[in-house]
């Protein structure tokens, strides 16, 4: 077994992907509420949810990890459409 510090140093290399991933996903998802403004779409689409889930459940093959993976793209989800309406409430940058 790898001592804690060697696990500790993967997992912060895998923070900074992440948090670099997300705050990219973060903008598109500002991209898509100025479309949906522009366009009198609503925020919230759950066919596009859907599929993303069911998509990312089969490319990713998570096995017994399945569950958490669907919790995790839901909380993505989630953060998007909250930032989403804060841009469409005219508090965003
Ligand atoms: O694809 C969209 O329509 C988006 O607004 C993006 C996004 C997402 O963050 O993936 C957010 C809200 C929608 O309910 C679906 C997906």
């Amino acid at each position: 077994m790898r001592n804690l510090e060697e696990v500790r140093k993967d997992i912060d290399a895998i923070n900074q992907e992440m948090v670099r991933l997300f705050l990219r996903r973060m903008e598109l998802s500002e991209e898509v509420v100025r479309y949906k403004m522009e366009h009198q779409l609503p925020i919230y689409d759950k066919e596009r949810e859907q599929a993303i889930v069911e998509a990312m459940v089969k490319t990713g093959d998570p096995g017994h990890l399945e569950a958490y993976l669907r919790d995790f793209l839901k909380a993505l989800m989630e953060i998007s459409k909250d930032y989403q309406q804060e841009v469409l409430d005219g508090e965003g940058p």
